[in-house]
């Protein structure tokens, strides 16, 4: 980060989004709505779990952020998610796509065309969802990944630049892009994928982030990333395996400072 953006460092928006502790409506699938609202409380914002369309629309108008995840899908829950990123764009709050496993099956392919006409503010997938989303031949299965990070930065810089948003691809390291400007970010645990719904939560994060700082989604990516990338590597060190992994992420996520973030994250600036 460059000095003139000081005030968008992980450290510093950290700090800003549990002082307003922001409202974040969440639409995630029925494996992930606990350990989702766990991790948006244990970084200090406030989550909800909303996904009827009768009332979805309207919820996301109220919240600083949306974040809609495809996880277990059904056409009800499809017509939730329509109403409310319509929502959520008209009045004018961001809102975070997580395509899981959207390859998958033509009910979730036509899910995922649907809402990315309706323009999202960043998406946030694993490397082989992103792959898949620019066009490209995965190697996938299911909602786990089959295809190193490092492979999907191009796929993540074209789907940045055909939608116009920001694209978060995770896996051993994470890349950020734009469409132009570009980081990784390093840290984390090889126990993270052990857990079910890790990028499920990190996305809920990711709209935490956005809601904080609405006009700057790059950064606000940047810092969830971060935020989990130095809450796992400060877990791994307790952890004997998923279970208790598991508990010592949301402890590190709730004890995390700025001083742990600079030590346990590492942000690299590619362009
Ligand atoms: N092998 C790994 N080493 C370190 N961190 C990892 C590893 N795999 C995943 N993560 C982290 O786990 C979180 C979830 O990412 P990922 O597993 O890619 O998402 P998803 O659960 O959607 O497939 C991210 O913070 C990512 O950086
Ligand atoms: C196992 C599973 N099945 C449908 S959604 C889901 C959770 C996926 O979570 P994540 O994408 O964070 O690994
Ligand atoms: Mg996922």
């Amino acid at each position: 980060m460059t000095d003139t953006h000081q005030n968008l460092s992980p450290a510093r928006l950290l700090t800003d989004m549990r002082d307003a502790a922001p409202l974040v409506h969440c639409i995630t699938n029925y494996v992930a709505m606990n350990i989702a609202a766990n991790t948006l409380l244990a970084a200090g914002t406030s989550p909800a779990m909303v996904h009827a369309p009768e009332e979805s629309g309207e919820f996301a108008a109220i919240a600083g952020a949306l974040t809609v995840n495809i996880g277990t899908l059904s056409s009800e829950w499809v017509a939730g998610m329509k109403e409310a990123a319509t929502g959520a764009s008209a009045a004018q709050k961001p809102w975070v796509l997580d395509p899981v496993a959207h390859f998958a099956t033509g009910f979730r392919r036509d899910a995922v065309t649907a809402l990315l006409a309706l323009k999202p503010t960043i998406i946030r997938g694993n490397a082989s969802e992103i792959i898949a989303l620019a066009g490209g031949q995965s190697a996938g299965q299911g909602v786990d990944s089959g295809d190193p990070v490092e492979q999907a930065e191009e796929a993540a810089k074209t789907l940045a630049q055909n939608q116009k948003c920001v694209v978060a691809v995770t896996g051993s390291s994470d890349f950020v892009t734009d469409g132009s400007a570009a980081v990784r970010i390093h840290g984390g645990s090889a126990l993270m994928p052990k857990i079910t719904a890790m990028g499920c939560s990190l996305t809920a994060l990711v709209g935490a982030f956005a809601a904080t700082a609405p006009k700057a989604p790059f950064e606000a990516t940047i810092a969830a990333l971060a935020c989990f990338a130095a809450a796992g590597k400060m877990a791994e060190k307790t952890a004997s395996g998923p279970a208790s992994f598991a508990t010592a992420f949301l402890d590190a996520l709730y004890n995390l400072d700025g001083a742990a973030l600079e030590t346990h994250a590492g942000i690299e600036v590619l362009s």
